[in-house]
């Protein structure tokens, strides 16, 4: 299998104080990855290293031939400005933007590729409701309807199941299936270990550094979760630039 994604002992972090130390790995091409770790382990800043949002400190992402715009990102809802004036049809049209540009009117087929996408999450009747008044699962059933339009082969979402409901949950992640059955990559950063089980076969756990990385059911062996949480949950300002840690990898 091809990789989507190549990390070559990369280090992420910001003011060059490292947050994610030392990660070498492939994503491979179609991969169903989830990314776990406590807070501040460095799950976020690693999906903003991977779609470019974010330099690399040290080390290189290698994409290969795909484009920044082929990867789909979904970052944490509370990075949302949700007081954009914006309906759910328009939020969702702007997944068409890769290939109709920021200016480029909405035709009658992407009218019907819009709709479609609103009905494949539920949210058929909602489309001139403002995103500011929607719940947060309708929000976030909006996004991934956007999500769908873009078309991406990579899709990386950050912590998309925090404070939704079962039955949203599981519409959701009947999507994240429809999207790895169609050989798309998807990379999620995920807290409920029951839904990684479940749904994920692959895991990188982070603790800043990779501690395991490889099938679910290795990456989370209760060892490997416990040293995962002795992780100093501070954030260092006064870190060294790099400080050189081991990875393991559990396959
Ligand atoms: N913009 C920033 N400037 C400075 N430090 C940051 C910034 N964003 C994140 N950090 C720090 O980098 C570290 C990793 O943060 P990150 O958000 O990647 O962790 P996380 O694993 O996603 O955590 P959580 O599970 O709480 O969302 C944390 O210590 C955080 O305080």
């Amino acid at each position: 299998m091809s990789a989507a994604l190549r990390l070559h002992d990369v280090t992420l972090g910001y003011d060059r104080h490292p947050a994610v130390h030392h990660l070498d790995g492939e994503i491979a091409s179609g991969a169903l990855l989830a990314v776990v770790g406590p807070n501040g382990a460095g799950k976020s800043t690693l999906l903003k290293g991977l779609v470019g949002a974010l330099k690399p400190l040290g080390g290189r992402i290698d994409r290969g031939a795909l484009g920044r715009r082929e990867i789909a990102y979904l970052p944490q809802a509370a990075e949302l400005d949700r007081s954009f004036p914006v309906d759910v049809f328009d939020l969702v049209a702007t997944g068409l933007w890769r290939r109709t540009g920021l200016f480029g009117g909405v035709s009658r087929g992407d009218h019907a590729r819009i709709d479609e996408a609103i009905a494949g999450v539920g949210l058929t009747g909602f489309e001139r409701r403002a995103v500011g008044t929607l719940s947060g699962g309708q929000l976030q059933r909006a996004l991934f309807a956007r999500l769908l339009l873009q078309d991406a082969s990579v899709i990386l979402l950050d912590e998309p199941f925090a404070a939704i409901d079962a039955q949203t949950v599981s519409d959701l992640l009947a999507l994240i299936a429809r999207w790895h059955s169609e050989r798309r990559t998807v990379v999620a950063v995920l807290h409920d270990m029951e839904i990684v089980r479940q749904a994920f076969p692959e895991t990188l756990l982070l603790a800043r550094r990779p501690v395991a990385w490889g099938p679910t059911s290795e990456t989370l062996r209760p060892e490997r979760l416990l040293e995962a949480r002795a992780m100093p949950e501070a954030f260092d300002d006064r870190a060294p630039v790099c400080d050189a840690h081991g990875a393991g990898r559990a396959a």
